[in-house]
């Protein structure tokens, strides 16, 4: 139980610092109504779910990362820099492998749909 409680305070904490991921949050929930509009089938579920899950995990550890740092240094460091670049990094191949997903999954019903 203790475990959940501290995960939930995480919510809290993830939301003062991390501004986009109410963004990440609308975009999921968007992306999973056209999923059942398009009536995806299981493996093109498995596949928009794997990615709307990486975006999100990534982008906590990017921010629980930020809050490490932070704690460590209020000033400029090389290594700060650093540790927060390579931490966006992560964020940014993730949300590439899910457009690259979304892509595969929803560009061949959409152009079936206007054509
Ligand atoms: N203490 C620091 N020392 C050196 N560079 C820093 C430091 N803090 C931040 N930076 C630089 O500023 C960038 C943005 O850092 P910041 O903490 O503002 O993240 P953020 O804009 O909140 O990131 P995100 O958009 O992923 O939430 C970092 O990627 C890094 O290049």
């Amino acid at each position: 139980m203790k475990r959940f409680k501290y995960a939930f305070a995480g919510i809290k904490a993830l939301f003062e610092k991390d501004f986009h991921f109410a963004g990440h949050l609308m975009i999921a929930l968007a992306v999973t109504v056209m999923g059942f509009l398009f009536s995806l089938n299981a493996v093109e579920w498995l596949f928009i779910i794997s990615a709307i899950f990486i975006v999100l995990i990534t982008e906590i550890i990017n921010t629980s990362l930020e809050y490490t740092v932070d704690l460590v240094t209020a000033d400029y460091h090389e290594l700060a820099k650093y540790a927060k670049d390579t931490s966006a990094l992560a964020v940014l191949l993730a949300a590439s492998y899910a457009v690259i997903t979304g892509l595969i999954v929803f560009l061949p019903k959409l152009i079936e749909l206007f054509t």
